[in-house]
């Protein structure tokens, strides 16, 4: 009798735990508003999101881009020696960036031979842009604002959905799509991201455009992935240039050149969207618990090699 009687609270201990384990699984598991990533900050102080890993369900997202039949213009600068990183960069992109929306890449390059002949998937397709070379790899990179600002008034305003301008030395490793797009989008530097402010390489000459004291700004972004509408990057582009050219009367390069200037952009225009560092990842980084994933990462180069300057 005793027997049957603790077999009988055995069972129904066993019961009621097995309730409670599937009941737990099932709250983690399904519903919908829990916080996946209680590691990482998930908003910014503004509310604009942070793309982080398993905080977007990749269906749900393009169900709601994919009826919108978007165009994604992305610019790439490869000038000098810079070209042998398009053949990766390229290959890499037709395998996770933005599939099964239609993209057009516009290459800038003074060496329109050397662009590889990559295949495009359905939907996408390239445009070469001859560009002037330069002597000092700091021109180059900070000509990409005005380069930019440029093709968008005259070629992708009211044409294009969204842009991205990325850097070259770069390759796509992981899914990049359509949760990255965003009215004005920005990219929290690798190397920063978790730092405190006055650690950030922000340009601390009140002499430039670029200045930001010390007491101030949100994040560091990385210059190598801008993003946003068509009005919203060439607004941005616009002032950036107009910004590099008071600077360059005044005959003063800010600390990181037009990634300075970025900053201070967005410093006062705070983006909508910012995505987390595994847009914007460094092969040569060890990576946190947090980097679940690397969807977009610098390439190790070697500056002194690749650049025209030192
Ligand atoms: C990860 C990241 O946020 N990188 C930024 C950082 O250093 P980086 O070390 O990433 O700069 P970088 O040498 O990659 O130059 C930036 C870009 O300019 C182009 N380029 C440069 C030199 C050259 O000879 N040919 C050429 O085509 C190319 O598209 C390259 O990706 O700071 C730069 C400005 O100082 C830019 O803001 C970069 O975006
Ligand atoms: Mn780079």
């Amino acid at each position: 009798m005793r027997n049957m009687t603790l077999n009988f609270y055995l069972r129904i201990t066993i019961i009621i735990t097995a309730f409670l384990v599937v009941g737990l699984v099932f709250l983690r598991n399904y519903t919908p508003y829990r916080n996946s990533r209680p590691d990482v900050p998930t908003t910014s102080l503004w509310l604009a999101p942070i793309v982080w890993d398993g905080t977007f369900d990749v269906k749900m997202i393009d169900n709601i881009y994919k009826p919108k039949n978007i165009t994604v213009a992305t610019t790439v600068f490869a000038l000098g020696k810079y070209v042998r990183f398009l053949k990766d960069l390229l290959e890499s992109a037709e395998q996770h960036f933005m599939v099964g929306y239609r993209v057009h890449y516009y290459v800038f390059t003074d060496l329109p031979d050397k662009v590889p002949a990559v295949t495009m998937g359905e939907g996408h397709r390239l445009t070469v842009i001859k560009t002037a070379g330069s002597n000092r790899w700091q021109e180059i990179s900070l000509r990409r604002m005005e380069l930019l600002e440029k093709l968008i008034k005259n070629e992708l305003m009211n044409k294009v959905d969204y842009i991205f301008s990325l850097d070259v030395d770069s390759k796509f490793y992981s899914h990049w799509g359509a949760e990255s797009l965003g009215d004005l989008v920005g990219v929290l530097h690798a190397w920063f991201f978790g730092s405190y402010r006055n650690n950030f390489p922000y340009e601390r000459r009140p002499e430039s455009q670029a200045y930001i004291p010390y007491e101030e700004g949100d994040y560091y972004y990385g210059g190598a992935v801008i993003g946003g509408r068509p009005e919203n990057v060439y607004k941005l582009a616009k002032t950036c240039r107009m910004q590099l050219d008071v600077d360059r009367s005044n005959q003063i390069e800010a600390a990181w050149q037009e990634e300075s200037h970025l900053n201070k952009y967005f410093l006062y225009n705070k983006p909508t969207k910012l995505l987390s560092p595994e847009y914007l990842w460094d092969d040569t980084k060890w990576k946190f618990n947090h980097m679940k994933v690397v969807r977009f990462s610098q390439v190790v180069k070697n500056y002194a090699e690749i650049r025209p300057n030192p």
